[in-house]
């Protein structure tokens, strides 16, 4: 089916980089005129901000307006800054600050209602893979976020980053990915009108060599990048395959 809508890639940073790299980008980083392209920066980092190439996004937030949350960081802060993306339910996050599906799922429903976009991820371990249960484990993931923000999902974009292929080298193939993203926007169909106009874009050792061939599948709308997001070369080889992208 043809893609109706902008293909997105998205660099997450993680805990890496430096003013020097963000200056880099900020001077040097080319146009991509048919795509959205977001770079998910340590919070640090996100007032030193602003490009006409790029836009920027943090990589967590908080689900409370204000008040006594050490550490944490509200999206009207954000929105201060003109950081209109946030990466919500990350692998990382889930697993070592044990953000359940019911935490994500408020993050999600908290940055919609901030007017901003949520880049909410999902995606199933090697054991759940290997034990054959990924849509289940998925599914349920993606229930709780459908649940929190019925009816308001328009701006929603879901990120499927199997957490064995993050980090490790080991790409999802263009297949097992499609497979899961037909899932989820066959799920999400259910609760709006239109599942084809939101964007499910993929994540797990993304490089400039797999791009392309990701991007040619019928239900990957772009991706979120991590490694390869660091080096300006790679990233914007990434974005070309998605800017040509038909
Ligand atoms: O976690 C990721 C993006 O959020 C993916 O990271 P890598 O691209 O380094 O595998």
């Amino acid at each position: 089916m043809q893609k109706n809508k902008r293909m997105m890639v998205a660099g997450n940073w993680k805990m890496n980089g430096n003013l020097t790299m963000l200056h880099q980008f900020k001077r040097s980083f080319p146009v991509f005129e048919n795509i959205d392209v977001v770079l998910c920066l340590p919070s640090l980092y996100i007032s030193e901000t602003s490009s006409a190439n790029f836009s920027i996004g943090a990589q967590d937030c908080s689900y409370y307006e204000s008040g006594a949350h050490t550490g944490d960081i509200s999206l009207t802060m954000l929105a201060e800054f003109d950081c209109k993306y946030v990466i919500v339910g990350h692998s990382e996050r889930r697993a070592r600050y044990n953000e359940s599906n019911e935490i994500v799922a408020k993050k999600a429903k908290a940055v919609l209602e901030n007017g901003s976009v949520p880049l909410v991820c999902v995606g199933e371990p090697l054991e759940v893979r290997d034990n054959g249960s990924v849509f289940d484990y998925v599914g349920e993931q993606l229930d709780a976020v459908i649940e929190s923000c019925k009816g308001a999902m328009d701006n929603l974009v879901i990120a499927y980053e199997p957490v064995w292929a993050i980090g490790t080298g080991k790409t999802a193939t263009p297949e097992q990915a499609q497979e899961v993203h037909a899932f989820i926007r066959e799920r999400l169909s259910k609760y709006c009108d239109d599942s084809h106009s939101i964007r499910i874009v993929y994540g797990g050792s993304v490089s400039d060599k797999n791009a392309a061939e990701l991007f040619a599948q019928p239900d990957i709308d772009g991706a979120l990048v991590g490694g390869a997001s660091l080096k300006m070369d790679s990233f914007s080889d990434i974005c070309l395959a998605a800017n040509e992208r038909k």
